[in-house]
């Protein structure tokens, strides 16, 4: 029998182009939950810094400034949004400037006590459920996460799902030193690191198609929320 009492969340990590976030929407879609991407909340207070002049590797200076920009994230798995002071941020967050900037400004500790006071009133507001997809929700976000998901492929695999997005215009060994990179800063940064929580179930998705990543979650969701 579904559980209709305890409203499931489900934490899905890990490094970059794994699929957290197609296989968030996915998910989130196919079970009627709603969907928290913490990644573009990240990207989106880096560009509030970008764009206010505020030097992102200067930590002093980003803490100082962290709790200025109001962020605001739409849950609809079908349409999430994200806007920053009202105004919407889903394109200006994934520009490269943003990308390579993002490491640098998460990684101050300031930020994610903000970030992660909001990410967490956004849960509590989902009574249907929830899925939160990023780098430390199983470890910290959602520490009681009904189900945690640490998903993982080959920089080889992600570096090609990524050139793919970009029409070839990145070469792929670009695209693959720069994933490195991110995932190596994400990853030894003091405050919450990139990390797979104990508890994870962890899945490789380099031999699998994203349907399949897809139908694996949704099938230990469906174990939990049965119980069976
Ligand atoms: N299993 C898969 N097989 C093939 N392509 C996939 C698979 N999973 C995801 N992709 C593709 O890889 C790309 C990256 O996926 P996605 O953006 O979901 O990753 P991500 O982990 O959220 O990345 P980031 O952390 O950088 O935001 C997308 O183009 C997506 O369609
Ligand atoms: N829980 C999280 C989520 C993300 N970050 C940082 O944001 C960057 C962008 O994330 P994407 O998923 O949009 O690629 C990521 O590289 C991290 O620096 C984080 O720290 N914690």
């Amino acid at each position: 029998m579904v559980n209709t009492v305890n409203p499931v969340i489900v934490a899905i990590d890990g490094p970059s182009g794994t699929g957290k976030s197609s296989t968030s929407r996915a998910v989130a879609d196919k079970l009627g939950l709603r969907y928290l991407d913490t990644g573009a909340m990240y990207r989106a207070i880096t560009w509030w810094m970008l764009s206010n002049g505020v030097d992102v590797n200067d930590p002093v200076a980003v803490a100082d400034q962290a709790g200025k920009p109001t962020l605001v994230s739409g849950t609809d798995p079908t349409a999430p949004t994200i806007t920053v002071d009202g105004l919407d941020a889903a394109g200006p967050i994934r520009t490269q400037e943003v990308t390579a900037a993002v490491s640098a400004v998460s990684a101050v500790p300031e930020v994610r006590a903000r970030l992660v006071e909001l990410q967490r009133a956004a849960v509590a507001t989902a009574t249907d459920g929830i899925v939160v997809e990023g780098r430390d929700i199983g470890t910290t976000v959602l520490p009681a996460a009904g189900v945690k998901i640490f998903l993982t492929a080959s920089a080889e695999a992600r570096a090609a799902r990524r050139s793919g997005e970009l029409n070839g215009s990145v070469s792929v060994a670009a695209t693959q030193a720069a994933l490195i990179q991110r995932d190596a800063a994400d990853s030894s940064r003091v405050a919450s690191p990139l990390a797979k929580a104990a508890d994870a179930i962890e899945v490789d998705t380099t031999e699998l198609t994203l349907t399949q990543v897809i139908e694996n979650i949704v099938a230990l969701v469906e174990e939990k929320r049965t119980g069976s």
